[in-house]
């Protein structure tokens, strides 16, 4: 059978290390790291690591905020949302993952798009 991609990355142990070089790149990107001014770095990574491993059939349960309630007064533009994306990719290409992976982990995120750039207005 199709090995499970939670397994074949090599699990959360590596989805923790993704995020943890994202997480950098993010909130030191003059766009990006004023949103997340008083975030903790450690919070952050940690609720990224379950959710994705979540979203790609790991064995987590997704601790965090829903996605509209946690980004629905931010006005997160979708420039902001491609730009956070692309550090996750860089951060997963450095760390070593395949193109196929780094394809299949960013389709599990893009559902999210509609939630995050959401605006009430
Ligand atoms: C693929 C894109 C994104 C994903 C998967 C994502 C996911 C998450 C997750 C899981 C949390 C944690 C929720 C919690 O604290 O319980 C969070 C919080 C947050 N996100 Fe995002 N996010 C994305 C894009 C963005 C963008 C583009 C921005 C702003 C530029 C942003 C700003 C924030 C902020 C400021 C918080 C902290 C919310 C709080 O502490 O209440 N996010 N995000």
């Amino acid at each position: 059978s199709k090995p499970d991609l939670y397994e074949e990355i090599g699990g959360s142990a590596t989805l923790s290390k993704v995020f943890g070089l994202a997480i950098n790149r993010i909130y030191n990107d003059p766009m990006l790291g004023p949103h997340f001014e008083g975030v903790p770095k450690s919070h952050l990574r940690k609720m990224l690591t379950e959710q994705t491993c979540a979203l790609i059939g790991g064995p987590c349960e997704y601790t965090g905020k829903d996605m509209r309630e946690s980004h629905q007064e931010r006005n997160v533009t979708e420039a902001e949302f491609y730009a956070l994306v692309e550090h996750v990719q860089q951060a997963m290409r450095l760390i070593g993952l395949t193109y196929q992976q780094e394809n299949r982990i960013l389709a599990a995120l893009a559902p999210l798009k509609e939630d995050i750039i959401y605006q009430a207005q």
